[in-house]
């Protein structure tokens, strides 16, 4: 029997990671976890104390233990929300693409700002200008989440559940592929 693969989202912060990761979780009856609050659970502690008292580097290490942790887990099935730094690291982008059906959820920097501009959990958004901040991360990130993604699903201007129904199409379809030619 083939095993289904665990799906894990990537993208920026406010490409809806979290929001559709959970959407799509109820819609396959698969179980959902957001490695933001795996870690948050595991330190005891919420992400911007982390940042403060840890620093990014603090935080980038138990990103990358928990990404580690889920991968080795013999459970399999089920859908991840990542934060947006997981590619930042090459050992997390080899883990990603070894292991899972990565789904890389665009959004272009404005809209980016404006779904962050809601809540300040986001310790890299207090520093400065959001925008700028928003734009620099994204020239970064945005080849690396290429780099691993098995596919990519445009968020712009689209309402949560039109996103999610867009994945679970593109998940289909793709899994229905990978079955006919193997
Ligand atoms: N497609 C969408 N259209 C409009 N708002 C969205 C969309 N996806 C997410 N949001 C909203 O944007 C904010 C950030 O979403 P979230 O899921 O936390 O993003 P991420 O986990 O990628 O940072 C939330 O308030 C969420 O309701
Ligand atoms: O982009 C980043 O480096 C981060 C994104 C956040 O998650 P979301 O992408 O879910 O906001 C969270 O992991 C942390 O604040 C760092
Ligand atoms: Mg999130």
């Amino acid at each position: 029997m083939i095993k289904a693969p665990n799906i894990i989202l990537v993208g920026p912060m406010g490409a809806g990671k979290t929001t559709i990761g959970r959407l799509i979780s109820q819609s396959m009856g698969k179980e959902f976890y957001d490695l933001d609050k795996v870690i948050e659970d595991n330190a005891g502690a919420d992400i911007p104390w982390i940042f403060e008292r840890e620093g990014e580097e603090g935080f980038r290490r138990r990103e990358t233990q928990a990404l580690s942790a889920i991968v080795q887990s013999d459970t399999g099935d089920c859908v991840f929300a990542t934060g947006g730094g997981i590619v930042m690291r090459e050992e997390n982008r080899d883990i990603l693409r070894d292991n899972a059906l990565v789904v890389y959820l665009y959004a272009s920097v404005a809209q980016q700002l404006y779904r962050t501009s809601k809540s300040n959990h986001r310790p890299l958004l207090q520093t400065g200008d959001p925008k700028a901040i928003l734009k620099k991360l994204f020239e970064v990130r945005d080849p690396l989440y290429r780099e691993v993604a098995t596919l990519i699903i445009e968020t712009d201007a689209r309402h949560p559940r039109s996103v999610a129904n867009r994945v679970l199409d593109a998940i289909r379809r793709h899994l229905k592929m990978e079955i006919t030619v193997s």
